[in-house]
């Protein structure tokens, strides 16, 4: 597994979001629009043309795979194709996570707003999306004891179903020993736990260690 680093400026960066977070709301909106809408056969149709000839503009240059995990030089995030936290991946919800000290009794936090794209049981939370989100925040948690890990196990206990629409997960403080991490995590809506999760993190060996972090991921 590479991490690549892409040589930008701050400027350069921040155009680059300007540029593609957009496009990806816009794709968004289109997702949801498609479960959502009840328009004629003949509306639908030409959407679908419309849409290949999108397609079809954006593949006259690509990268040969996935997007990978970059960083800038600054060390600024880059993970833009990534399942939940991804700014070019319309398919992530997205999920901001926040991260406070390692030491605060909520270490990381992320507020989303789950629409039809994301639905299991009638209007409520697929239980592998709750699964997806959790992943990431336990893990983001996780590497706040200074070393980026893997999920090794993750376990999650779904008290009542989710429904669509707002809501917040809390990780805790973490534990680290040695290369493993178990970090726990709760999804509330209006302040009431829908689920919890326990994961354990781990470090492969030789990862380079983080300094203790705060800030936003992507
Ligand atoms: C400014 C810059 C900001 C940067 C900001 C970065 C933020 C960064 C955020 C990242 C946020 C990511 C959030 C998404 C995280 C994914 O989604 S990761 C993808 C899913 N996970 C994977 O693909 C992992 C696949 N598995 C593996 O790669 C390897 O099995 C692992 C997990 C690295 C472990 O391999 P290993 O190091 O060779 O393990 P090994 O030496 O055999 O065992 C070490 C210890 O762990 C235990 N162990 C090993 N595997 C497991 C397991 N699966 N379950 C339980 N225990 C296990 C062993 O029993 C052993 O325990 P002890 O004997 O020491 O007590």
């Amino acid at each position: 597994m590479e991490f690549t680093y892409e040589d930008l400026t701050a400027d350069e960066y921040h155009h680059r979001v300007a540029v593609y977070q957009p496009l990806t709301a816009a794709l968004r909106e289109l997702l949801d629009a498609v479960i959502r809408t009840e328009v004629d056969d003949a509306t639908v149709h030409s959407a679908t043309e419309t849409i290949s000839e999108v397609t079809a503009a954006l593949r006259a240059q690509q990268i040969p795979g996935a997007y990978g995990v970059r960083h800038t030089a600054e060390g600024r995030g880059m993970a833009w194709g990534n399942a939940v936290i991804g700014l070019r991946n319309a398919i992530a919800p997205p999920l901001t996570v926040v991260r406070g000290s390692v030491t605060d009794p909520v270490v990381a936090h992320a507020d989303v707003e789950l629409g039809a794209a994301y639905e299991g049981p009638p209007g409520h939370v697929h239980g592998g999306v709750v699964s997806l989100l959790f992943d990431q925040v336990l893990g983001e948690a996780a590497s706040m004891t200074g070393l980026p890990s893997y999920t090794g196990t993750l376990t999650i206990r779904y008290l009542r179903p989710t429904p669509l629409g707002p809501l917040r997960i809390e990780a805790f403080t973490p534990e680290r020993d040695g290369r493993k991490t178990l970090a726990r995590a709760a999804m509330l809506v209006d302040g009431a736990v829908t689920a919890e999760a326990e994961g354990l993190f781990i470090s492969p060996r030789g990862m380079t260690p983080l300094h203790p972090f705060a800030g936003e991921s992507r």
